[in-house]
C-alpha cells in the first residue's frame, strides 16, 4: 500500500504545514517522488513542485517585492551617475526615463502579485518581466557612456548576481536571463570599440565567471530548500498517517481535521457526517490466521472504504485498533447512512486472503451521525460528534453486529431525536 502526504491550500494553497477542506489528496512519500532536477533544481514530479511553490509563496512574494523595490531604488538612484557624466543634457533625462521605466515596472509587479496573492506563475512572470527590463534599460546607458565600459561590465556582472541570487525565479529563468544580457552587453561592449583585446578577454572572463557563480549557488540553494521541503513532508507524513493501511491517524483527526471540517461547516451552514466503522470478531481473526493475516484484513477493508469515498473531499481515519472513522464534508445523514450500508454490504460479500490458497471474510458495524449546521447554532464540543458516532457503533454491535446505527446530532445531549436504525 502506497503511503501518502497531505499537502493541501485554499483554494490552492494546501501545504505540508497547512490544510482546508480537501480529503485524501496524497502525494507518495518515496524518495522517488521527490527527485529533484539537477539542472532546474526543480522537483521533477509536477505536483510535488506545485506545492512546494504554493507552500513558499508568502515569502517567496515578500522577498521578491522587498527585491524589486530595492532594485528600483538603485536604478533611480544611480541617475547621479548619468548627470555627472552627461550633465543635465536631453540624453541624461533620456536615461533618466529609461531608469524610470524599470522601477514602474518594478512597482507594477509588486502591485500585480498583490493583487493575486494565490499565483505563483505570476510572480515568476513579473520578476522575469522586470529583470528583462531593467537589462534592457541598461543598454542605452551603456552606449551613451561609452567612456565608462570597465565600471559598466562590473555594473553587468552584479546585476547578473542579482538576477540569479536576490531575485526569487525560477532557475532557468534567471539562466536564460542571465546568459542572454550578459552575451549582449558582450556584443555592445565590443562594438563600441573602446577595449583592448586584453581589456575584452577579462571582461568576457569575468562577466562568465559571474554567471557560473551565480548559477550554482542558485542552484544550490534551490535543492536544499527543497531537501528541506522534502523532509518536513516526511516528518509530516509520519506524524499523521497511520503507517500499516495509510489512512490519517488519530492525531491528525484531533489536531487538525475535526476542527477544520467542523469550523468550516458552521461557517457555510452545511452539513458534515462522521461513519465509525470497527471489523466484527476482529479478536478471532487474529487468534485463529494469526497476526499478519489480521494486518491483511485491515489494510483490506481500508482499501475498500477508501474506494468508496470521494477522492478530495472525504478522509478516511484509522481511529485505533480495527476501528475506521470517516469524516464525510456536505454529507447529510441520509447520504451517510446509505453509504455506509454500501460499505457494510460490500464488505459481507468480500473475502481477504490470508495464507496462500486460504481467505476470511468479516463483517463490520457502522455508527453513522450528521450535524446540520443550518439548524444547529449552538456551540458543543469537537469531539460530542465522534463519542455520538462511537456510541451507535458500539449500539450496533449490542444489536448483532453487521449493522448500521444512525442518529442526527443535535449539538447537545439529550436532542438526538432522529433516530434511525438501519441493516
Ligand atoms: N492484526 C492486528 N490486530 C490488531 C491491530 N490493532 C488491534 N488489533 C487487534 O484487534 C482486536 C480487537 O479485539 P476486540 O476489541 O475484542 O474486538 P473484536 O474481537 O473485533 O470484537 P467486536 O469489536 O466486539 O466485534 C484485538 O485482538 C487487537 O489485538 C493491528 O494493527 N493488527
Amino acid at each position: 500500500m502506497s503511503v501518502g502526504i497531505r499537502l493541501q491550500y485554499p483554494p490552492f494553497t494546501r501545504l505540508a504545514g497547512s490544510s482546508v477542506s480537501g480529503g485524501d489528496v496524497s502525494p507518495p512519500v518515496h524518495d522517488a517522488a521527490f527527485a529533484i532536477s539537477r539542472l532546474s533544481a526543480e522537483f521533477t514530479d509536477r505536483t510535488i513542485e506545485a506545492h512546494f511553490s504554493h507552500h513558499l509563496l508568502p515569502q517567496t512574494k515578500e522577498q521578491l517585492r522587498t527585491t524589486l523595490l530595492f532594485c528600483a531604488a538603485v536604478y533611480l538612484v544611480f541617475a547621479i551617475t548619468d548627470v555627472l557624466a552627461l550633465g543635465l543634457s536631453p540624453l541624461s533625462l533620456m536615461l533618466f526615463g529609461c531608469r524610470a521605466a524599470v522601477a514602474v515596472v518594478a512597482v507594477a509587479s509588486c502591485v500585480t502579485n498583490h493583487l493575486h496573492p494565490h499565483s505563483v506563475g505570476r510572480v515568476y512572470l513579473t520578476a522575469s518581466v522586470t529583470e528583462i527590463v531593467g537589462m534592457l534599460a541598461f543598454a542605452p546607458i551603456v552606449l551613451a557612456r561609452p567612456a565608462e565600459l570597465s565600471w559598466h561590465a562590473m555594473s553587468m556582472g552584479l546585476m547578473v548576481l542579482v538576477v540569479y541570487l536576490y531575485i526569487p525565479n525560477r532557475l532557468l529563468y534567471a539562466l536564460a536571463i542571465g546568459v542572454i544580457s550578459t552575451l549582449v552587453f558582450i556584443a555592445v561592449a565590443l562594438v563600441t570599440g573602446r577595449l583592448t583585446g586584453q581589456e575584452q578577454l577579462t571582461m568576457v572572463m569575468l562577466l562568465s565567471l559571474a554567471n557560473c557563480f551565480g548559477f550554482i549557488a542558485a542552484r544550490r540553494y534551490n535543492i536544499i530548500r527543497r531537501e528541506e521541503f522534502r523532509v518536513q513532508s516526511v516528518l509530516k507524513n509520519l506524524s499523521e498517517r497511520d503507517p500499516l493501511t495509510g489512512c490519517h491517524n488519530r492525531r491528525y483527526l484531533q489536531q487538525e481535521l475535526l476542527n477544520m471540517e467542523l469550523s468550516r461547516a458552521r461557517r457555510f451552514r452545511l452539513s458534515v457526517a462522521v461513519i465509525a466503522c470497527d471489523i466484527d470478531y476482529f479478536k478471532s481473526v487474529n487468534d485463529t490466521y494469526g497476526h499478519a493475516a489480521g494486518d491483511r484484513v485491515l489494510v483490506a477493508f481500508a482499501t475498500l472504504l477508501r474506494g468508496m469515498i470521494r477522492e478530495n473531499v472525504d478522509n478516511l481515519i484509522r481511529f485505533g485498533g480495527e476501528e475506521f472513522l470517516l469524516v464525510l464534508p456536505e454529507t447529510d445523514l441520509a447520504g451517510a447512512v446509505h453509504l455506509a450500508e454500501r460499505m457494510r454490504a460490500a464488505l459481507s460479500t468480500m473475502t481477504t486472503e490470508t495464507t496462500p490458497g486460504k481467505s476470511v471474510g468479516v463483517t463490520a458495524s457502522f455508527g453513522v451521525t450528521s450535524v446540520n449546521f443550518a439548524n444547529v447554532a449552538a456551540r458543543f464540543p469537537q469531539e460530542a460528534v465522534i463519542e455520538l458516532a462511537d456510541q451507535l457503533l458500539y449500539a450496533a454491535k449490542r444489536d448483532g453486529r453487521n449493522t448500521v446505527k444512525a442518529l442526527e446530532f443535535y449539538g447537545r445531549p439529550g436532542l438526538h431525536v432522529a433516530s434511525r436504525a438501519v441493516g
